[in-house]
């Protein structure tokens, strides 16, 4: 049965990038997965001022909202870069945080699905046509987990 997560505060909500599970990437530390992804748009882009503005803001809505923010310069390559950005990420949360690996893993084989109504690129938009992208990277963070025996070995 497929298992659909949005809100961090809803069931499985560990699942969604604005969960409360640090990340330390390259000597950084970033307070939840949001933070660090939308703070990605903008390096080595002249709006890379905001960077450590992202990464100060007390919560995710906040991060997405400066990421979002049309007017500031998205780097040149961010589409081509920004799934490769977000699975380092989703894979260094569940790398460093057991209980929400524990949680991963007990999905087993089960379909994981961002329900998201407004996003049909990492969700599966409000009519299920979406790429669904986040669970798609959920599902390979598994995947990978699986084959490192010493983090996996309660699911064998
Ligand atoms: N608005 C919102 N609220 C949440 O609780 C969410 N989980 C999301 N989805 C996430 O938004 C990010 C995409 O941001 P951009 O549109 O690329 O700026 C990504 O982390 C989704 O998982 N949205």
């Amino acid at each position: 049965m497929t298992i659909y997560f949005y809100k961090a505060y809803e069931p499985y909500g560990c699942f969604s990038n604005f969960s409360p599970h640090g990340i330390t990437i390259e000597g950084t530390y970033w307070t939840t997965v949001e933070h660090y992804y939308q703070a990605q748009k903008f390096v080595g882009t002249p709006d890379a001022v905001i960077i450590p503005v992202i990464h100060a803001v007390e919560t995710p809505e906040q991060a997405a909202a400066l990421g979002r923010c049309h007017t500031r310069q998205v780097r040149s390559d961010w589409n081509e870069v920004k799934t490769k950005v977000m699975q380092q990420a989703v894979l260094k949360k569940f790398l460093t945080h057991a209980d929400i690996r524990e949680i991963l893993l007990a999905t087993g084989d089960r379909l994981l699905v961002e329900n998201s109504p407004t996003d049909y690129f990492w969700g599966c938009g409000a009519d299920q046509s979406g790429q669904n992208q986040l669970g798609k990277i959920l599902m390979s963070v598994r995947e990978e987990i699986r084959k490192l025996p010493l983090l996996s070995v309660a699911y064998d």
